[in-house]
Formats: C-alpha cells, structure tokens, sequence
C-alpha cells in the first residue's frame, strides 16, 4: 500500500496517524486521469506482479507475560491493521501468518511448498527474508533445533527424501555472504589472510569474490542430490555469517545472507536471501566509527533494494541495481520473466516495535505494486514486434497503476470517513468537555455562596448561644430568688412552728395544771378524776417517774413524714435548718423523686421532710401523754361511705355480704352502747334533748343505731383498749359548702369529748375553730355543750361501719375560720399539718389503700382538703 502524493498531503495536513521517517521516499505517482484508451484495455492480460509479499508476525514464547498485540489480521488473511494509540493503518498483502498460530512447517506448507515446486520443474523463484532485527527472517530461514528453517524444507522438497527419490535431482548449492559490501563465499576458505574481526577462528579466512554481471564470479558450490548431505554443509556454513550482539538481538546478523540452489537440469534457480536488520543505526545502538560505518553498509543493501523496488514500481527507465552487491546479484530475480519473488515481511506485535513493523509493512506494500517494467523487455513470442510488445507492457502498468490508484482513492475515501468520525467523536469530546468546564466555573461560583452560608450559619449560632446563655442566666437567677423565697418562706413557717409549738407547750402546762388541780382538789375534783379518761391517763404517766417522757412531732418514724406537694420539692431539715443548697431543691434524692415520679410523672415533685428533734423534754412529756390517749393516722377510711354527706342519702355499706360476723357484731353492740349512753346522757342533761337536731343528717346512722337496739348487742371498744374516732364536720352548710372528715383519731375508750375536743383542737391548729360536738345516736343528733363534754365518754358517740365511731362537729361562730381551714395552704410546712388540696395524687393514695373506686373520688376529695398528721411512738 502506497499513497499517492494527494493521499501524502492529506496526510501531513489532516492526517496525523502514524508517520515514518521513509514517508519522503514513497513512490511519486503522477495523478492521472483516466485512460481513454482504457475501454481497449479489457483485452489486455492483467497486470503481472512478479513481487509477491506475506507478512509473518513472530512470536515471544520466552515470554509469560505478553503485551497487547498492535497487529490485527482482517478475515480474509490478507489485510493486516496496525493500531497505534490513535488510529491504525491497514495494509494489504498476499497473506499474513501468526508464527503464534502457524509453525514454519504450516508456514512453509502455505505460501512456499508451490514455489519450490515450481522450481523443481524450471522455475525461478527468489525468496526474501525482510524486516528489522530480531524480527524472526533467520528463524524462519533457517529454523531452530525442533524445527527445519525454509532452507532445508526447500532443499528436501527439491531433492527428495534421499532414501527414496536417490539422487533423480540433481542441484548446486551455492552460499553467499554480502558484508561491508563485500560478497565472500561461505563455502570455500581461506587459510593465508586473517581479515580479523567478525572472520572464522582457526586462521582461515572466508574468500572475497568479485561480481561479473550479474553472478559472483568463481564461487563455489556444491553439488549432490542428497538432501540432508547438503543440508549438514548449509548448517555448518551458516555459522560462519558474521554475528553481533546488539540492541535488538543477541545474535544478530550483521550480513546478507544469499542460499543460491540451481537445478541445471530444468534450468530451475532457487535464491534464498536472508537479509540483515533493516534497523537504523541508533536503533543498532552502534557505537564508534567502524561500527556505525559497518551498519550504514548493511543498510546500504536495504535501501539500495528499496530504490529498486521503487523504480521498477514506478517504471523507471534506470533501475539502480547497481548500487549495491546485494542488488546486483538480485538483479535476475526482478528482470527475468521466469523469475518470481516471495518476499517474507518479518514484523512483531510488540508496541514498542511499532515504527519498525511499519516500516516494514510500507516496503513491503510497495514491492507488491511492482509491475512486470519496460527495462524488462518480453520478446514476443510470436515474433511481433518490439513496439507493440512494449504498448502491451505499458498498457498493463497502467491498468495496474489505475488499479492501484483506485485503491488508494477508496482508502482515502474510507480514511476521511474515519476521520470524520473521528472529528465528530472529538468534538462531541469537546462539548463534553466545555460542559464539564462550565459546571466547574458554577461550582468555583458557588464556592464563595457556601462560604456566606457558613458565615450565615455561624452568625445565628453565636447569637443563639447568646441568647440561651441570656436565658440561663435568667434561670440561674430565677432559681435563686426562687431559692431565697423559700428559704424565707421556711424560716417564716419555722417561726411560726416555734409559736405554734410554744402555744400547745402552754396549752399542755394547762392541762397540767388542771391535772395537778384534780389530782389535789376535794370530791368534786375526784367526781371528774373518776370521768375522765385523759386526766387519768396523766395521773398514771405522771406518776410513773422512770417513764421516759419526749416530745416529738416525728413519733417514731422510721422515715421523716413526707407530703407531696405542688410543684416543688423541698427537704427540711432538723434544728429548724434550712438545706437551701440549689441542687437539693431542683434535684430530690432518688427515694423523694421515685415515689414523686410515680405520682407525678410530669410534674417536678417537691417533698417536704419535718422533723422536730430539739424539742424541749417538757413538751415532750406532754405529747407522749396525748399519743397515750389517742394516735391520729392518716389511715384512710376502710368503707366508710361519704357520698351522701353532700345532701345524698347516705350509703354505709351494710349490705357488704363479705363483712364478717364480728365486725357486725361489734357494731351492733356499739349502737346498743350508744343508744344506752344517749338515753343516759338525756336523763343527766335534760338540755340536749332540748337541743337535738331538727334531723339526723345521716340516715345510715339512724339506721345502725335502730339495728343495735334491735339486736341488743354490746360494742366492741377496739384493738388494745383504743378506739378510732372518725372526726368530720357537720353537713354542708352555706358558709361551709363542703362537708369535711378532719380526721381519724386513736384514743383510749375512756376517753371523753373534752379529751377529744384538746386534740382536734391541737389538730387545728392556732385557728382555734370553735366547734361543738353533736351527739348523734337517736333520730336526731343533739349539741353536747361544752362544759359537759368532760362528762361524755366518746364511746358514746354513734359507731359506724363496725371500725370506728363518728365525732361530727358543728362549726361555731367564726365561719371565716372553719373557711381559713378548709383551703389548702400553698406552703409545704404548718407545724404539725399539712393542707393539701391535690385531689388527683390523694386519690391516688386512696386507689393505693384499696379503697373501692366509687369511695375514692369523694374521699379524695375530702382527704384533698384534709390536714393531715402523723404521730407514732418513739
Ligand atoms: N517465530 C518465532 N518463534 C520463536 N522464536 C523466534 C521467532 N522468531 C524469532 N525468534 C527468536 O528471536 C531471536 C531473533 O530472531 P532472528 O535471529 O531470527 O532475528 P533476525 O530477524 O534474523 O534478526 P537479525 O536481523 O538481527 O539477524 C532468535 O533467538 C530466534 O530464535
């Protein structure tokens, strides 16, 4: 494949694929046009081409790891592809074999077994190893141990197996060397001259030989028929080629190498020519004069067979066969018309080979344009004469020519296809890339944006920290004044506990004395000593001196009483010391906060721990007294049912079937008792009956009262010589819209309702509600008055529900008081109560004790406004 000058400057201008420094030397076609004459030329012979090339692509066996082949063969042998990075370059041939694939036994079968043939029968047939160095043109024309090169499978074909033909053929083997252009003749030596580098060892020396016309002059050959015979002479001759070890082989041939096998009788001539290394000189890596000077000789026959190709190809009329010793002894080869020309082109696959191989494939595409030239006259046979002859022979160039010359038209056409895919594909690439581009100047533009975000961000964090740390101050600060006020607030309690406490310390100094004074007074004295229960229980303490006496509000706890209230908790310490410690208050202890959290999962709890420890021993004394006689407890009401204290009938739970046999029992004893005491108490009195209510506030009362006489039951005074004593206010009134239950009391039966009346008393406190007893035990309820209350057992009072008996007090004049007392106080701390008014964790506690679910709401409800107090033995 050779361009054409056109194709040449497309190439430099459009084309920038793959260049070889041998492009300048491509064959100069003149562009031409059709030939007129061309509608003649179908009589024509077709052109002959008397070069013939195939490629052979060798292999790297020795290697384990192969690079990717740049060599592509097209399906139909013919056409081989370079790739290079970018683009690839097809040339066409007459055939193409992969060593890798074909051996040179299959090699040889293919593209040479005809040849030789043809040369057993007269023919002559010039078979050229061409390719650059290390390209495998020895390998295959001389082959290696396991496989006989194309010199002995030649000589075999031609010969015959010795064994069998015996000597039918007849040949002459000549074998030549051209070195430094020099010819020396292998087969004969020379023991006088010692050339020096590169000769035989052992003083003999190869003999030089002149050229006359187109032969070596005087050189020798042997002759036989004897295949193998001559193959051993070939063998042992062969190894005198100068060798060298270079870049590109270890032994490299630094000469031609010419086989010539003449078959005298058919007039048949094989030339077998295995050329040197069609390297360039740094590509040798030849160093100093001689060296380079000894591979610009080699090279010297390569470029000289070069031009010959060319000029025949192109026609010429001057076909330098002259200028060099190699050409000239080709010389027959291209003019004789019987002689036909197999050029091998030796190429490999390796990348790093790449320009050689191309160079390679370019000389070879050229050889095979060579078209049968004018200097190569073909007498006409049929004695025509030589003008015509010539016009056939001119003809025929030119059809080759336009042959060629189309072809390369449709390479170039298919070229610039290529390379307007190409230039689509890159400026698709293009775009891409300007997209690509554009979407990194946009980035490079949002940069900066982000960065203002950031700052953005950054700036409302800083204020939002500022804020909240504003804000924490503000808490801390708030936390604090909330801190002093309920210090102040707890010492304004404990002061006020201290009154308190100083006050029933009088009160006590009272009862007292009035114990003294009946204890030393005369019969009238001794008459209430004998009634009254509480006075008796005073004598006995008082006269028992190893009695330990104490006062302490906390009697006995092994916990210090604790109310839940509000929303706040705080814990309050002994010795009237505030613990105002911040972390105390906003973080209860884990006991506090559990069983804050239980009741109130999403309130803060606030718990309220009161202990009175440094009491004095007199006060002391006189609270052991009063816990003699009655213990107040916050025990909730069993079944006392209070849902018809607020104007419903009364329910008491006397159709209750579980109630046991006892507890009926006791009740009815204690109505019986009851009943006893109101008509013995109306027989002493005479006043109450006067005063009796205008009607029972509780039928349920009334009831249990009728059941007692009924059954004529005595009553059961309690557990251990105590009763309890429900103390409730009396119905609801327009001052007082709520009935009350203050609480439950624990008191000796002895005791009376003066005794009873001192401890509601203490229980209420410094607001020393008035009140009156009402006896309720007839169909009507009467006042007891209060002077009489010392003679009025509580014993007497009406017993309910078999549990306890039931103190209802009337209100006395000072509603505001009785109101003072019904609202809760918002302050954690009174001096031995608590005013709660939390109806929802009340009730709770009530669910907690049991109580059933219709009695807990108005229980919770009155227990929610209830003081409470808690007093246990020490
Ligand atoms: N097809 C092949 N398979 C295996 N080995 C090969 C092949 N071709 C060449 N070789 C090996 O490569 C080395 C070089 O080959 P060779 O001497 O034939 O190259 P060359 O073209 O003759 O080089 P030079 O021009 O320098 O003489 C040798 O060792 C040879 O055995």
């Amino acid at each position: 494949m050779a361009p054409t000058p056109s194709s040449a400057r497309s190439n430099q201008t459009q084309f920038t694929l793959i260049r070889t420094p041998q492009t300048k030397q491509r064959l100069n076609f003149h562009p031409k046009t059709p030939n007129p004459d061309s509608s003649k030329d179908h009589h024509l012979p077709p052109p002959e081409h008397p070069v013939e090339v195939v490629g052979r692509i060798r292999d790297y066996p020795e290697r384990k790891e192969k690079p990717a082949s740049i060599l592509q063969v097209n399906p139909d042998n013919q056409t081989v592809r370079v790739r290079a990075e970018v683009g690839y370059r097809d040339f066409t041939l007459d055939g193409v074999s992969f060593s890798e694939e074909e051996g040179i036994e299959s090699f040889y079968k293919k593209f040479i077994e005809e040849r030789i043939k043809g040369v057993r029968v007269g023919n002559k047939c010039t078979i050229m190893m061409y390719g650059p160095t290390g390209a495998g043109k020895s390998h295959t024309m001389f082959g290696c141990g396991k496989e006989p090169g194309i010199v002995y499978r030649s000589l075999r074909d031609i010969l015959g197996d010795s064994d069998q033909d015996g000597g039918v053929t007849f040949v002459q083997v000549s074998v030549l060397e051209v070195y430094n252009e020099e010819i020396y003749d292998l087969l004969s030596t020379n023991s006088s001259n010692n050339l020096g580098i590169g000769w035989p060892k052992g003083g003999s020396t190869k003999v030089r030989l002149e050229v006359m016309g187109k032969k070596a002059k005087n050189a020798t050959f042997i002759s036989g028929t004897e295949a193998g015979k001559i193959s051993k002479e070939i063998v042992k001759v062969e190894k005198r080629r100068i060798v060298k070890s270079t870049l590109c082989n270890e032994r490299s041939s630094r000469s031609h190498c010419m086989i010539i096998l003449d078959v005298p009788t058919v007039g048949g001539r094989l030339m077998l020519v295995d050329m040197a290394g069609s390297e360039n000189i740094d590509q040798a890596g030849q160093t100093g004069f001689e060296a380079k000077m000894q591979t610009a000789k080699i090279n010297q026959g390569n470029i000289a067979l070069k031009r010959v190709v060319e000029s025949i190809a192109n026609g010429d009329s001057h076909v330098p066969f002259r200028d060099s010793k190699l050409t000239m002894l080709l010389q027959d080869s291209f003019e004789d018309d019987k002689s036909k020309i197999l050029m091998i082109l030796c190429a490999s696959p390796d990348p790093k080979e790449m320009h050689k191989t191309l160079c390679t494939l370019e000389y070879g595409a050229k050889a095979k344009c060579i078209v049968r030239g004018s200097h190569t006259p073909n007498k006409d046979k049929n004695g025509g004469d030589e003008s015509s002859s010539s016009a056939v022979i001119l003809g025929t160039r030119i059809a080759a020519m336009d042959e060629f010359i189309s072809k390369l038209q449709s390479e170039k056409k298919q070229q610039e296809k290529e390379r307007n895919d190409a230039q689509k594909q890159l400026k698709k690439k293009e775009e891409e890339v300007a997209a690509l581009r554009s979407l990194l100047i946009q980035k490079e533009a949002c940069a900066p944006n982000e960065e203002a975000i950031k700052e953005k961000v950054n700036e409302r964090t800083q204020l939002l920290k500022a804020e909240l740390e504003k804000k924490l101050e503000e808490c801390r600060r708030m936390a604090e004044e909330f801190v002093e006020m309920e210090r102040r607030r707890m010492e304004e309690r404990i002061v006020q506990q201290q009154e308190e406490l100083e006050m029933m310390r009088r009160r006590l100094e009272e009862i007292e004395a009035e114990f003294r004074r009946s204890r030393d007074g005369g019969d009238t004295v001794k008459s209430v000593d004998e009634t009254s229960g509480f006075a008796k229980r005073l004598r006995g303490l008082y006269s028992d001196d190893d009695m330990v006496k104490s006062m302490d509000l906390d009697m006995g706890d092994p916990e210090p009483v604790r109310q839940v209230w509000g929303q706040t908790a705080v814990s309050y310490q002994p010795s009237n010391t505030i613990s105002s410690n911040l972390s105390d208050v906003l973080q209860p202890k884990p006991s506090e906060s559990m069983s804050c959290n239980q009741m109130y999962p999403d309130r803060v709890c606030l718990s309220t721990v009161f202990e009175e420890e440094e009491v004095e021993e007199d006060e002391e004394k006189v609270i052991i007294e009063d816990k003699s006689i009655c213990s107040i407890t916050t025990t909730p009401v069993p079944s006392l049912n209070f849902g018809g204290m607020g104007g419903e009938e009364n329910s008491f739970n006397i159709t209750d079937d579980k109630e046991s046999a006892m507890s009926r029992k006791m009740r009815i004893q204690n109505i019986f008792t009851l009943c006893g005491n109101q008509r013995e108490m109306s027989q002493h009195t005479g006043q109450e009956n006067d005063q009796l209510l205008p009607m029972t506030t509780n039928k349920a009362e009334a009831l249990a009262v009728e059941e007692a006489k009924e059954n004529n039951i005595s009553v059961d005074e309690g557990n251990n010589g105590q009763i309890d004593i429900y103390v409730k206010w009396e119905a609801t009134t327009a001052d007082n819209p709520r009935k009350q239950l203050i609480t439950t009391l624990r008191v000796t039966k002895d005791a009376t309702l003066a005794d009873l009346r001192k401890l509601i008393e203490i229980y209420l406190g410094s607001d020393n509600q008035a009140f009156t007893f009402l006896k309720l035990g007839g169909p009507c309820g009467a006042q007891v008055a209060k002077e009489k209350e010392s003679t009025v057992e509580a014993t007497s009072l009406p017993f309910c529900n078999g549990h306890a008996y039931l103190a209802t007090l009337r209100p006395g004049k000072s509603s505001s008081q009785l109101r003072s007392l019904t609202q809760a106080s918002p302050l954690p701390l009174t001096p031995i109560e608590n005013k709660m008014q939390f109806t929802t964790p009340i009730s709770k506690v009530t669910q907690k004790h049991q109580v059933d679910d219709e009695l807990s709401s108005p229980i919770a409800a009155h227990l929610s406004s209830t003081p409470f107090i808690t007093l246990r033995r020490h």
